[in-house]
């Protein structure tokens, strides 16, 4: 409690998402729903076809938010204009793949301080993403 009255949550964000295993579950949920989401679900649907690369996509996005969220640092994918080059992502695009993050997280019961913090990050990358 401030000297407002107001509950103040000093767990890290790491910690608000349910450490690893939150994370993990919650980057099953991002991808479930990018494959359903009509304006990015041709970039995601390949891989349903590809189970190897489908799961290495999902352990290098799940290390790469638990690294973003303060949790252990153990990513080993590509930088993200690396990992976006040449796709020639939108503004569009980028916007629909993070209200499919925002949407999960409300799904998962994740609060909206949680959420803002996770979009502030995400908005961070915009520019490593979206016409590399
Ligand atoms: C919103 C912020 C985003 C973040 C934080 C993010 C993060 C990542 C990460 C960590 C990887 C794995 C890199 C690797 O395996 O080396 C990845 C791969 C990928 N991302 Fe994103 N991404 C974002 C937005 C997008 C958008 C908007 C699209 C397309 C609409 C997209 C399409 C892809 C695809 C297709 C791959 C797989 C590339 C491959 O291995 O062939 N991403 N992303």
């Amino acid at each position: 409690m401030n000297s407002l009255g107001k509950e103040i949550n000093t767990a890290t964000l790491f910690e608000r998402l349910g450490a690893t295993e939150g994370v993990r579950q919650l980057v099953d949920g991002v991808i479930d729903a990018h494959m359903l989401n009509p304006e990015i679900k041709a970039r995601f649907l390949p891989y349903q076809d590809d189970a190897d690369h489908l799961a290495g996509i999902k352990k290098h996005v799940c290390d790469f938010f638990v690294l973003g969220a303060g949790g252990p640092d153990r990513y080993e994918g590509r930088s993200m204009p690396e990992a976006h080059r040449g796709m020639n992502i939108n503004a569009a695009e980028f916007l629909a793949a993070t209200d499919d993050i925002l949407d999960t997280m409300e799904q998962h019961g994740h609060d909206a301080a949680t959420r803002n913090e996770v979009l502030a990050i995400v908005y961070s990358l915009k520019d490593e993403i979206i016409r590399v």
